[in-house]
């Protein structure tokens, strides 16, 4: 099949590689780093796909405006603020690159838990301010901790190899993942009733769905060890924030690092609270934005694009993805 793509709008700072690779096969490309709800609503008329990351919500009203558009691309993994039902309905595709920006993810989370597990942030932050203090910002190792990780795709695979070389046990679950496949990545498949009571750590990485909406909430927290350590590169979602706003307050979750939130950027009351916690570190969705992840994930889309518009240009493409992760 081949769809009509002439003009394509690239907006939440996609790399310019996305662009470049458009106009070398010809394809018009309208870049806006930032753009406003009523300018995209103003500008999707002119285009027939639209490339975002997270930053913008791709709604129904912003997919009825785009009266030419027949491709959504993420250049990046999580779908969620693509409202996909309704692009199914009126005919536009929706593609992403979800393996382009996993590396990134990946280190990003071992970079967090080991700030978390050594105090980093604070004890910087206090000699700054002109403190030395080392007895109060003593750490603990990761060796020997329990590593629990939700989510066993792309990053959380990753994350286990990773951590696995710091002599963490890793254990974690996934739906659609074996034993088998868990145990190729140092991995102990098990139920989640059974990882709550074990987990020094728990690091995210579902999608947020409607089944993993709120997924680490009081019930769960209840379960878990006091002083347990929490890591969200996932989705801010995937948190019920008022259970862990008291948890954190409690000190059953001795530690979080957040680097995705409910809303971005956060305005309620209660993520603010979150942030200010002094057991939280807090970074503003970071995961993917490394040089090397948003070159792979913007020139991802664009071969997409293209293949879109003259099938078969990259018939190497997962092959090629799959090169440079392993490299
Ligand atoms: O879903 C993703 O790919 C990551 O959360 C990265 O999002 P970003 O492209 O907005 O950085």
């Amino acid at each position: 099949m081949v769809v009509d793509i002439k003009s394509v709008l690239i907006v939440d700072g996609v790399g310019a590689k996305c662009a470049e690779l458009l106009n070398a096969y010809g394809i018009a490309t309208t870049t806006k780093a930032k753009i406003s709800k009523e300018e995209l609503l103003m500008e999707i008329p002119n285009h027939d796909a639209l490339v975002v990351r997270s930053a913008t919500q791709v709604t129904k009203e912003v997919l009825d405006a785009g009266v030419k558009l027949k491709v959504v691309g993420r250049a990046g993994a999580g779908v969620d603020n693509i409202d996909v039902d309704s692009a199914g309905k009126k005919g536009v595709g929706v593609i992403n690159a979800p393996g382009a920006n996993a590396l990134s993810a990946c280190e990003l989370t071992c970079t967090l838990m080991l700030v978390l597990a050594r105090h980093v942030v604070p004890a910087s932050t206090a000699l700054k301010a002109g403190r030395w203090d080392r007895a109060l910002y003593t750490g603990s190792e990761l060796a020997g901790k329990t590593l629990a990780i939700l989510g066993l795709g792309r990053v959380g695979r990753e994350v286990a190899t990773r951590m696995y070389a710091f002599g963490m046990n890793i254990i974690g679950f996934d739906p659609f993942v074996s034993a088998d496949q868990c145990a190729q990545f140092h991995c102990t498949k098990m139920e989640l009733e059974d990882i709550w009571p074990l987990a020094d750590y728990i690091t995210l990485h579902t999608p947020l769905i409607e089944s993993t909406r709120n997924f680490i909430n009081a019930d769960v927290l209840k379960q878990c060890k006091k002083g347990v350590k929490i890591i969200n590169v996932g989705r801010g979602g995937l948190i019920q924030e008022t259970d862990f706003l008291q948890a954190l307050k409690s000190g059953k979750v001795g530690g979080a690092a957040l680097d995705v939130f409910e809303q971005e950027p956060p305005t309620d009351p209660v993520t603010l609270e979150i942030i200010q916690q002094p057991a939280v570190i807090a970074t503003p969705h970071l995961g993917a934005s490394t040089k090397e992840a948003q070159v792979r994930v913007g020139q991802e889309i664009a071969e997409q694009l293209v293949n879109l518009v003259k099938p078969g240009t990259f018939p190497t493409l997962l092959a090629e993805v799959t090169r440079v992760l392993n490299k």
